[in-house]
């Protein structure tokens, strides 16, 4: 069995104002999941604005520095003290796909070269063989590399750019890709193309998803596990199919019951499947 995602006693505090009047704020407070499994798995991780999702997002692309805490992914420690040092080698265990594709590449920029920066420089490629990659990665997510290539941002839908912004983040073969929101720029017709690409990803090229949502029902329908968070706290954890059907914590079953247009169709139906 592999740890595909650890973290351990993962605390991040802010500090707002002045030395003399300065405020705490526990964006992440003691978060410890542990996701041990031989198969690859999407972790879903929900919870209302604030609860700390992004931060945990952050921490563990290491955007942002714990408090204290540590993170594995993979049996290999990522985040806090002892973690691996190369930031290559960091790129190439987990990769991040943000928000909104329209800010992850410049406009001033054909798209397809941030694909060839990655297989250059983070996965080390030679040029032939970072042009065979980039191909690759664009053909496993549906496009096709020579209608990208030369092409600027506003020459693609969301939906398009988003797809290119996971080629990208397959380039280096990451083992767990870290999606903060990603379908939330996308108009609602085109997301679950990408919702499903995870889930072929996770299935036929082996990939881990930390899929970071408000949206219960992606959540759901794509997880294997779900780790519910409120005040910077994991309030309940474990598998997708558990923690929606019979959610434990107060705190998750206000979460479900304030969903009032999927609520009252899919909840009976969780309890029929169950
Ligand atoms: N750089 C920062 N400086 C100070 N406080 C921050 C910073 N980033 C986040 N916070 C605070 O930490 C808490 C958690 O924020 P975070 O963005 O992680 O929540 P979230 O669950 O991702 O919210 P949303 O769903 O709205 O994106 C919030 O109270 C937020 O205001």
């Amino acid at each position: 069995m592999t740890f595909i995602l650890k973290t351990e006693g993962l605390n991040k505090e802010y500090r707002l104002g002045s030395f003399v009047r300065s405020r705490k704020i526990q964006a992440l407070n003691d978060v410890n999941i542990t996701v041990e499994s031989d198969k690859p798995v999407v972790i879903a991780v929900v919870g209302e604005s604030g609860s700390g999702k992004t931060t945990l997002a952050k921490t563990l692309l290491r955007l942002e520095t714990p408090t204290s805490g540590r993170a594995i992914v993979y049996d290999r420690p990522v985040v806090g003290v002892g973690s691996i040092s190369s930031r290559k080698e960091f790129l190439s265990t987990v990769q991040p796909i943000f928000q909104n594709p329209f800010e992850a590449f410049s406009r001033y920029r054909p798209v397809d070269s941030y694909l060839h920066e990655t297989a250059r420089r983070v996965a080390n490629m030679g040029e032939k063989e970072a042009e065979d990659a980039v191909a690759d990665a664009l053909d496993s997510v549906g496009l096709d590399y020579r209608e990208v290539s030369g092409k600027y941002t506003n020459q693609f839908s969301g939906g398009e750019l988003q797809r290119i912004s996971v080629a990208r983040a397959l380039i280096p073969q990451p083992q767990l890709i870290v999606a903060d929101e990603p379908v939330s720029m996308i108009d609602a017709s085109r997301r679950m193309i990408i919702i499903n690409l995870f889930k072929r990803l996770r299935d036929e090229a082996g990939r881990s998803f930390v899929y970071i949502t408000h949206d219960l029902a992606t959540a759901y329908y794509i997880s294997d596990y779900i780790a519910v968070m409120n005040k910077g706290r994991v309030v309940e954890f474990g598998k997708a199919r558990e923690v929606m059907s019979n959610p434990q914590h107060d705190y998750t079953q206000l979460l479900l019951s304030s969903i009032p247009t999927t609520t009252s169709r899919w909840r009976p139906r969780l309890r029929a499947a169950g």
